[in-house]
């Protein structure tokens, strides 16, 4: 993403995890985890664009064309960047490479403004992406013109068969879409797709739309979650979170080796604050990895079970849970399949979704997948709060959450989830620092990238607090 940075941590699975995970995975007995383990920035000067070699890109400018033109294959940017599209480039080139690419689709609405009038018809898209990235560097990035135009003519010219053709009308266009600075300014954000805008002005209406379509030009900033006492860098936020400028390197910081605190988006951080968790409850998390909540849920004092379905996604787990000193049991299994051997205290499932909440981070995310997936979802979330809400003693306590902001994902399933369990309740929030705007009729948390615009946003996200009856 266009955090220039070694990410340890991130708050949520780098590819949004849009499609329901299920298979009948032999469960593995769990066992205790070892114990102690933005806007993109304005790159300076342009720089030459040399013609990549044997496919290979020759520079950040060649691999931001890379992951784009790797997106149309169905990638994401970090599944493009983790994969052969960057090549052999050197670290600060990949880095620069990946912000690119991210400012590119992040503003393409304005791009395309800009260049719609200036096309007599729509280029090839190889020569679409080459003009988008020239004229989010030249407008939205304020890079120096002729070193611009130039890389993009010499990345036009090696653009395989057509190339030197097409290389003349990218210097025309280009050259004219530099004075177009008033355009880009007053253009559209990129709307959101069909599939996604549509549930979403129902359910909050077309401002709403249009303000979270805003709220998706801008990176997100790094936010920190502590342990509880310590010192944790950044800008307090009201719910607790810390925030750093996008794009922070955490590893330097204060703090980072004695594992005292991870990086997790401030909506993120609020289911587990929801599911308000005590020191020796049992407390299962059971769609885990990379494990933010299950930090949360052990730094809390709870006998932590944290399962997962993706063994390699558990490695990360296991690899925060090091680094933070924290302890929890970790399981290899399908959450539907999956049963401890006493009933539970509580439950955080954070289900698998559409990840639509992630956009600021996830820019792609609109343009690769296409809405088909959202039935199976709601179905497979279904499953997971019925099992989940099994697991519980009586009076148990269930937190359901998605990082999603399609409403039948949230609104509609705690809808689903009473209609299916008389006498299950909803426990209103009352964490502190919580905007009560946020809380809904029904007494959920509902956040949207467009809240808190003047601290600079935060992830779209639903979560509810269920009680099972009785206890
Ligand atoms: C939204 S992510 C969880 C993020 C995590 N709770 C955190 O805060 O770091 C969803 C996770 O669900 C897992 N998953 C998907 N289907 C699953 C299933 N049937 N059983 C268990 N885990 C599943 C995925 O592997 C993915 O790690």
């Amino acid at each position: 993403m266009p955090q220039d940075r070694a990410a340890p941590e991130p708050a949520r699975a780098p590819p949004p995890p849009v499609t329901p995970q299920r298979s009948a995975r032999k469960e593995r007995a769990g066992r205790p985890a070892a114990p102690p383990s933005g806007r993109p920035r304005p790159d300076a000067g342009a720089r030459s664009a040399a013609r990549p070699a044997r496919g290979q890109p020759a520079d950040a400018r060649g691999g931001a064309l890379a992951l784009l033109a790797a997106l149309r294959e169905g990638a994401t940017l970090a599944e493009a960047a983790a994969g052969a599209g960057l090549g052999q480039l050197a670290p600060a080139e990949r880095a620069r490479a990946q912000r690119l690419a991210a400012a590119t689709i992040r503003w393409r609405g304005r791009s395309d403004a800009v260049l719609a009038p200036l096309l007599g018809r729509q280029p090839r898209a190889e020569m679409s992406d080459i003009l988008r990235l020239a004229v989010t560097e030249l407008l939205g990035l304020g890079e120096a013109p002729h070193g611009v135009v130039n890389a993009a003519v010499a990345l036009a010219r090696g653009a395989g068969p057509g190339g030197r053709a097409a290389a003349g009308m990218v210097n025309a266009v280009l050259r004219r879409a530099a004075g177009a600075q008033a355009q880009w300014d007053g253009a559209a954000p990129a709307r959101l797709p069909d599939w996604l805008r549509g549930p979403v002005a129902r359910q909050w209406g077309e401002g709403v739309a249009a303000a979270i379509e805003a709220a998706h030009e801008t990176a997100p900033g790094v936010d920190l979650t502590g342990k509880p006492g310590a010192a944790v860098p950044g800008e307090p936020l009201p719910t607790g979170s810390r925030r750093l400028p996008p794009g922070t390197q955490v590893t330097a910081l204060p703090g980072y080796e004695a594992g005292a605190w991870w990086v997790q988006d401030a909506a993120a951080a609020l289911p587990v604050r929801l599911l308000d968790p005590r020191a020796g409850e049992r407390v299962a998390d059971l769609c885990c990895a990379p494990g933010g909540k299950t930090m949360q849920l052990a730094a809390a004092g709870a006998a932590v079970i944290a399962v997962d379905l993706s063994e390699a996604r558990l490695s990360r787990v296991r690899a925060n849970l090091e680094r933070t000193r924290l302890d929890a049991a970790l399981v290899a299994a399908d959450a539907l399949a999956w049963r401890p051997d006493c009933a539970l205290d509580a439950v955080l499932l954070d289900a698998p979704c559409s990840a639509t909440g992630t956009i600021r981070r996830h820019p792609e995310l609109p343009l690769i997948r296409d809405g088909a997936m959202i039935p199976d979802l709601v179905r497979l979330q279904a499953a997971m709060i019925d099992h989940a809400l099994a697991l519980l003693g009586p009076g148990g306590r269930l937190v359901y959450a998605v990082c999603s902001i399609h409403p039948a994902e949230g609104e509609a399933q705690l809808a689903a989830a009473l209609d299916r369990h008389p006498g299950l309740t909803v426990e209103r929030p009352r964490m502190p620092g919580l905007d009560p705007a946020w809380i809904t009729p029904e007494g959920a948390i509902r956040t949207r990238p467009d809240h808190w615009g003047h601290l600079g946003g935060l992830d779209g996200f639903f979560a509810v607090r269920l009680r099972r009856p009785g206890g």
